[in-house]
């Protein structure tokens, strides 16, 4: 069966709004099937309580516990107007201190960016402010150098990046310094005949900094392998050259998270130069300065047919081979891109039914050079219903690159809840897989020991916990209507930040509200905006998800370096130029500046409000002043809630979530169930 078709006999059990998600994404995203009959949870929907490797040869490590010393927004301005204060009581972390000398040879030649950080050149500098009191012959209290970045040592380039986006103090999270520790090397993974292949899965609570867990150890491996000339298959005559020959692929369940996500790796490479691809942009032109609010009318007049929108999200890179090192986009994509357009529905049809007449593309890109494989959200990406597109990359990767591996297009994963184990059957990728994400379902955990019994698994304490920063708060429906209810709650969040603030000119909070259906987000929507609250009312179906960028996330997503206004130059030097259909990464968003208010009045123009799905709970990291995340439904499976919640209160930020539902009659049950669920997650 074909990828899509066996999407759709999949999607005939999810949601309408579900489905049309999966429609536009072309990546079915989320398939919620009700608890079997028995009553227990399917098994994509149960947390593990345990991720030890059943396998010998597996490894689980878990970080140890870890305060984080101050937020990467600090020195920036809360609500009140008051700076955020870093932990005043710890000493700021020197970088030096941390820094042991290595030899790196090879490097010594290469400009400053380039070399490793810590190299012979720099000796470690020690200052102990205490030295004339203490005997300092042994060093006092020895902070490990995975927190500074420093273990194994970054690439200057790469390192100072680091610190332009998350500030010179910050320190590795958990899971950052294990994946530094196990994943990043010092020399290049890819060296000739040495080159040895390795799994790994990276589970950690939301906003605990994934990305930078593994996109640091990927880009400092290529960068590397550039360095010292490993040679390209590609470059052998017998392998086929394409437009697009990357050497690192990135998967992601939507298209908002490929561009974010690839948004922030050329932020990563603003001083180390290698080239990122999105292949969720579109063709269109630069939309900088249209705000969320536009956006949002657009999507009104486009349902009166007055606005032309581009009909699809589409990558042309045309035929010019251009260099790619780093590949972000969604499996769907990426299989068009590398099986050509349309290549699935020549399997459409069959004996009862006509073959769809379809023109199948020529392949875009070759697999042969991919040597590293990142699967984000793999919860969701290697899902009992959907994993066959994301398996099929993987396999297709193998075959171009001269191991073929086997490939069921039907397969069927073992229970999780089976007796009896079955025996594993491992696969071995010609390539580094790493596998990301927030919650591992049993679902996941059956497959990873069916296929990936000897996968380094590296696992943060909070896992499966909601932010320590995340505050909960439970909402009693008042019993009348529930979007003055709602209402009600928001203009409560912003009377309290005027009572709190400290200047006038502190912005409000923003707040997204998570519903579980289309009809809802477009009624709570209309509500709102006829009550004087601007809104960005998104789902699935919204037309505006066809524009290629995240225009019409503008002001709630975190604005990075890479998407504001940056000079051409500038914007070179940190990736490829764009391609056709390639959007610059310098018309990646607007300012955010114009999008704040800071009075009651100014809510009537500018949306602090985005109503929506789970199309926006999975990997999108939202701005710090999105303070607020509102669950008005009853969440499907506390998978679904975590990823909502998890919206806010990131990367050590203050949030609160708050939980609507009934205190008393009909249905308060199910609410004093969730309640205890939810209380189970606190940190
Ligand atoms: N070491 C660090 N110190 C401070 N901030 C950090 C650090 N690492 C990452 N961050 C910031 O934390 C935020 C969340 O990071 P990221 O999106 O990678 O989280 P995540 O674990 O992938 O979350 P999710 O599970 O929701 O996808 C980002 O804004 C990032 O810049």
């Amino acid at each position: 069966m074909s990828l899509l078709s066996s999407s759709r006999v999949a999607a005939r059990s999810l949601p309408q709004e579900l489905l049309v998600a999966c429609l536009h994404t072309s990546v079915p995203l989320f398939a919620y099937r009700s608890a079997g009959s028995s009553g227990a949870a399917p098994s994509h929907s149960r947390l593990v309580k345990d991720l030890k490797p059943s396998d010998p040869s597996g490894k689980l490590k878990v970080a140890p516990k870890f305060e984080r010393d101050h937020a990467p927004h600090y020195g920036k301005r809360d609500t009140r107007g008051e700076e955020y204060q870093s932990n005043k009581h710890k000493r700021p972390v020197r970088r030096e201190e941390f820094r042991k000398p290595i030899k790196v040879s090879e490097t010594k030649d290469l400009p400053q960016a380039l070399k490793l950080s810590g190299g012979p050149s720099r000796k470690p500098k020690f200052v102990n402010p205490l030295s004339e009191d203490f005997d300092i012959s042994k060093p006092a209290v020895p902070t490990p150098r995975e927190r500074a970045f420093a273990s194994p040592p970054l690439l200057e380039g790469l390192l100072e990046s680091l610190h332009d986006v998350l500030g010179p103090d910050a320190e590795a999270t958990p899971i950052q310094a294990l994946a530094l520790e196990h994943i990043l090397s010092a020399e290049p993974r890819t060296a000739g005949e040495r080159a040895q292949y390795h799994q790994w899965l990276l589970a950690s609570e939301t906003g605990s900094g994934k990305s930078i867990a593994y996109l640091l150890p990927v880009l400092q491996d290529l960068k590397l392998a550039e360095m010292h000339n490993i040679p390209r298959r590609i470059d052998d005559p017998s392998v086929q050259r394409r437009a697009i020959n990357p050497r690192a692929l990135v998967l992601a369940p939507t298209h908002e998270l490929s561009r974010q996500l690839s948004g922030f790796a050329k932020e990563l490479l603003h001083n180390v130069k290698l080239r990122v691809l999105c292949a969720s942009q579109a063709n269109t032109p630069s939309r900088k300065r249209v705000s969320a609010s536009k956006m949002a009318e657009a999507v009104v007049d486009a349902a009166d047919g007055e606005v032309e929108l581009s009909s699809e999200i589409i990558m042309r890179p045309e035929a010019q081979p251009r260099p790619v090192d780093l590949l972000v986009g969604t499996p769907s994509k990426v299989l068009e891109l590398a099986r050509g357009r349309g290549w699935d529905y020549e399997q459409e049809g069959g004996d009862s039914k006509p073959r769809r007449k379809i023109t199948v593309g020529e392949p875009q890109m070759s697999l042969a050079d991919i040597e590293w494989v990142v699967v984000d959200e793999a919860d969701i990406l290697l899902d009992p219903d959907f994993q066959e597109a994301t398996r099929m990359i993987l396999a297709d990767i193998s075959a171009a690159r001269g191991h073929p591996v086997p490939f069921e297009p039907e397969f069927k994963l073992p229970s999780a809840d089976a007796k009896r184990k079955p025996t594993p059957t491992p696969i071995h990728y010609p390539f580094n897989l790493v596998l990301t994400s927030a919650t591992i379902p049993s679902a996941l955990a059956a497959y990873i020991a069916q296929f990936h019994p000897s996968l380094t698994r590296l696992a943060s304490p909070q896992l499966h916990k909601l932010p320590p920063t995340l505050k909960t708060e439970h909402f009693a429906w008042t019993g009348g209507n529930r979007d003055a209810d709602i209402e009600h709650r928001l203009r409560r969040v912003w009377y309290e930040d005027l009572q709190n603030r400290t200047s006038a000119d502190a912005p409000l909070s923003k707040v997204l509200v998570f519903c579980n259906k289309t009809a809802r987000v477009e009624n709570l929507g209309a509500y709102l905006k006829e009550k004087g609250i601007a809104n960005v009312a998104l789902t699935s179906a919204s037309n505006v998800r066809k524009l290629g960028s995240n225009h019409h996330l503008d002001g709630f997503l975190r604005v990075r370096r890479a998407d504001e206004d940056v000079p051409a130059t500038d914007v070179d030097s940190t990736s490829a130029s764009p391609a056709p259909g390639e959007e610059n990464a310098s018309s990646a968003t607007v300012a955010p500046a114009a999008t704040a208010a800071t009075s009651m009045e100014q809510l009537k123009d500018i949306p602090h409000v985005m109503i929506t799905t789970s199309l926006l709970s999975r990997g999108l990291d939202f701005a710090p002043d999105v303070k607020h995340v509102f669950i008005v439904d009853e969440p499907r499976n506390m998978i679904d809630f975590l990823h909502r919640a998890g919206r806010s209160g990131r990367a050590g930020e203050a949030g609160k979530v708050v939980v609507f539902g009934k205190s008393k009659g009909r249905g308060s049950e199910k609410t004093r169930v969730v309640k205890r669920k939810v209380g189970a997650l606190k940190a």
